[in-house]
């Protein structure tokens, strides 16, 4: 298999199995998650969470942890820092919406925050 195909076949293994989040299943599983809250920029959903920090370089450090979470998964965050705050968005591109994936990633990245 070339290196092209290879990788389209990857990809395909990995989001084959997620599928869009409705917006019933959304309203279920967010009291779920502590902190939370879906936006829709652009009409696309997006689990969103403002987590605040005593200076610049903890937000620093929470976002290369994030960071890390999100590298070992494939599934990659939104993340705006600045001095006290670090605001996260976890969407699934492909899917142009909020998945189950979404959902584990947020919950494990408010873990990392309470640990
Ligand atoms: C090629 C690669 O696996 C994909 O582009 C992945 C990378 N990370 C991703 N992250 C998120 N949040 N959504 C995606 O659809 C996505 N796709």
């Amino acid at each position: 298999m070339s290196g092209c195909r290879g990788a389209i076949f990857f990809h395909l293994l990995m989001y084959c199995g997620m599928k869009k989040c409705t917006d019933e299943e959304i309203v279920s599983r967010l009291p779920h998650i502590a902190g939370w809250e879906v936006v829709r920029p652009e009409g696309v959903g997006r689990l969103f969470r403002v987590f605040a920090f005593d200076d610049f370089s903890g937000a620093v450090a929470f976002c290369v942890q994030v960071a890390m979470l999100a590298e070992k998964a494939d599934h990659h965050p939104m993340m705006v820092v600045e001095w006290g705050s670090v605001q996260v968005s976890w969407w699934s591109h492909e899917l142009k919406g909020v998945s189950e994936k979404d959902f584990e990633m947020a919950e494990a990245t408010s873990a990392l925050y309470d640990s």
